[in-house]
């Protein structure tokens, strides 16, 4: 039940971060299974091209549809189709939510563009075979896609049972309870004349626990005050109101 992730790239060795650290040990122990692939293998020309100018004009290239074709019959092929994945800066918002979605799939296939993008015909043409997402990981515009999957992949990976070391955290880090995390501390108490906030050494869980909702509250509402607004009717008390 190893969830299978499949990227095509024409830079492989940019989603060689995924093989170190806790993602590598994850997948050398079968809690996920890796496979990258360098969309040039699927070029028949010698200049191995992937790109070509955009009808209607405009600046930039557009990634060439014969190409991705080829591509994504091959790495999608098998007897249930994967759900792809296609990073772009116009895409849905990439949240915890969807992480969570994409952590119970089994299998899943990133398609990484460069340049302005994929020719639309390969999202339309693969949306009737799979389950297709185009998907943004911020309001902002990346080189290509790779970076996006890296981000992607991360989020979804350290909600694979076994991958973390503590699975608490996993759910009660941000989004979770759709607030922002509050300040953490750690040794030593007092760190050039910064003291530690005493409630946190009290021992009074429960004034620890309303003293760090007060923090997250606070932060969300200064940083974030779409979360705010989001949150269910029932989500806050009446303390948390008053904050
Ligand atoms: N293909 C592509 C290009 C730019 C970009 N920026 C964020 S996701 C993405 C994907």
């Amino acid at each position: 039940e190893a969830l299978r992730i499949d990227v095509v790239t024409i830079f492989p060795e940019y989603l060689a971060p995924l093989r170190a650290a806790l993602l590598g040990k994850a997948i050398d122990r079968g809690l996920l299974q890796l496979d990258v692939h360098d969309l040039r293998n699927w070029t028949h020309d010698v200049h191995k091209a992937v790109d070509d100018s955009p009808y209607g004009g405009g600046p930039g290239m557009v990634m060439k549809p014969q190409v991705w074709g080829e591509a994504l019959d091959e790495v999608c092929a098998g007897p249930t189709p994967p759900r792809l994945v296609v990073p772009t800066p116009g895409g849905r918002p990439f949240t915890q939510e969807m992480a969570r979605e994409y952590a119970a799939e089994p299998w899943l296939v990133f398609a990484c563009g460069r340049y302005e993008g994929i020719d639309q015909r390969v999202l339309d043409h693969y949306a009737s075979r799979m389950p297709v997402d185009e998907v943004s990981i911020g309001d902002y515009v990346l080189v290509g896609g790779e970076v996006a999957v890296l981000v992607m992949v991360e989020a979804v990976a350290r909600l694979l049972p076994g991958v973390l070391g503590n699975p608490a955290s996993a759910q009660e880090d941000s989004f979770s309870d759709g607030l922002l995390e509050g300040p953490c501390y750690t040794r030593p108490e007092v760190w050039r004349d910064l003291a530690v906030p005493d409630v946190l050494r009290s021992g009074n869980h429960a004034a620890i626990a309303r003293w760090r909702r007060d923090r997250a509250l606070e932060r969300t509402f200064h940083r974030r005050p779409d979360l705010l607004a989001a949150l269910p009717e029932d989500a806050l008390d009446r303390h948390d109101r008053a904050m």
